[in-house]
């Protein structure tokens, strides 16, 4: 549904030239949820916005439907563009109209009869949960009903595809759970293909199908979401998907913690979906009798695949035995000190 062939993009400014995008090639098939994940300025915006050429790529080809939009005119991408909806962190929401005449300007642009007006955007504001508010005005809605507006604009047209600029990170995280579940329900009535970008993997893995983690306006690595989570190339994969398990040291241990060696080792290390991985303390005792005293943990499921992080205290004769197995068979396996 959409393709990106090899797109380039660079900004000139008076003083300098930024490379945003290198040759950047992702495809995104009919009815996926596909998310772009990076941190600032690794060219997310400009990746998304190279869709629908809000920006212009300097190399590549733009793919959406099967037509090739960097070769259209400017007014046959104007009749493209309607098939390709966005919406955006900030919800851009018309100020002095209502929720209802929000949902309705693009089916005014359109020329479309009262009647028609009235019906779709009844039936749109019926899909996001907002029909008893179509008479306010976006000053008076929260943070989540302003977006579910702009999700309902954005359906106006009967797109084939939502591109979503970080469109919840200005959310709460209870308001960011029930967006995310909209648009996976939007995605899954409307068999709507969507694209989104996003600096949080919790997005990532609640709705998206794949992810793209995108680097300094390179993609790193590109695949399925189970496939990325449990096994992770890229340095940059390992560190999203790291912040996204928050296991931290007790402040207990933090205070008694040394670096004096023939004391038991705190260990933290990354248990990566293989089943395999998750007997690691039975593992450990049978092996080497070393226990593994759990200081904290974090475990995930995406499907039916855990994975997470351990932060486990050796205790036993044979620990440089236990270490070193740990540090081979589990990723970021990591001493955090010792502790007597
Ligand atoms: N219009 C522009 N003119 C000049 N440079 C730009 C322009 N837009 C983006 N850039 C530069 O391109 C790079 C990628 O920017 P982009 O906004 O795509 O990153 P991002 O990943 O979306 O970041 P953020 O999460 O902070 O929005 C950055 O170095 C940015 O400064």
């Amino acid at each position: 549904m959409i393709e990106l062939l090899n797109v380039s993009k660079r900004f000139t400014t008076k003083n300098k030239t930024t490379q945003a995008l290198s040759n950047v090639s992702l495809t995104v098939e009919k009815g996926e949820i596909f998310g772009v994940i990076g941190t600032s300025g690794a060219g997310k915006s400009t990746l998304i916005r190279c869709v629908n050429l809000l920006e212009k790529p300097n190399e590549g080809k733009v793919i959406v439907d099967g037509i090739e939009l960097t070769k259209l005119s400017d007014s046959q991408l104007t009749l493209e563009r309607r098939k390709i909806a966005m919406i955006f962190q900030h919800f851009n929401l018309l100020s002095s109209r209502t929720v209802f005449d929000n949902v309705a300007f693009p089916l005014e642009l359109e020329g479309k009869s009262k009647s028609e007006i009235k019906e779709k955007v009844d039936s749109l504001l019926e899909l996001v949960g907002l029909k008893e508010k179509a008479k306010d005005y976006p000053a008076n809605l929260s943070g989540g009903q302003k977006q579910r507006v702009a999700i309902a604009r954005a359906l106006a047209n009967d797109p084939k595809v939502l591109l979503c600029d970080e469109a919840t990170s200005a959310l709460d995280p209870a308001t960011t759970k029930s967006i995310l579940k909209l648009l996976k329900s939007i995605n899954q009535k409307l068999s709507l293909t969507i694209l989104l970008i996003t600096h949080e993997m919790e997005v990532i893995k609640t709705i998206c199908d794949k992810v793209a983690v995108i680097d300094h306006g390179k993609l790193a690595e590109q695949g399925n979401v189970q496939q990325i989570f449990t096994n992770p190339k890229e340095e940059i994969t390992k560190g999203f998907i790291l912040s996204s398990l928050n296991v931290e040291l007790p402040l207990v241990y933090q205070n008694s913690l040394s670096k004096i060696e023939n004391n038991n080792p705190l260990v933290k290390f990354f248990i990566n979906g293989n089943e395999d991985q998750s007997f690691v303390i039975s593992n450990l005792f049978e092996k080497f009798q070393v226990k593994a005293k759990v200081i904290s943990a974090q475990l995930e499921y995406v499907g039916n695949l855990s994975f997470g992080v351990l932060l486990v205290e050796l205790q036993g004769e044979k620990i440089n035995e236990a270490l070193a197995y740990l540090e081979n068979e589990y990723s970021n396996t990591e001493i955090l000190g010792y502790v007597g």
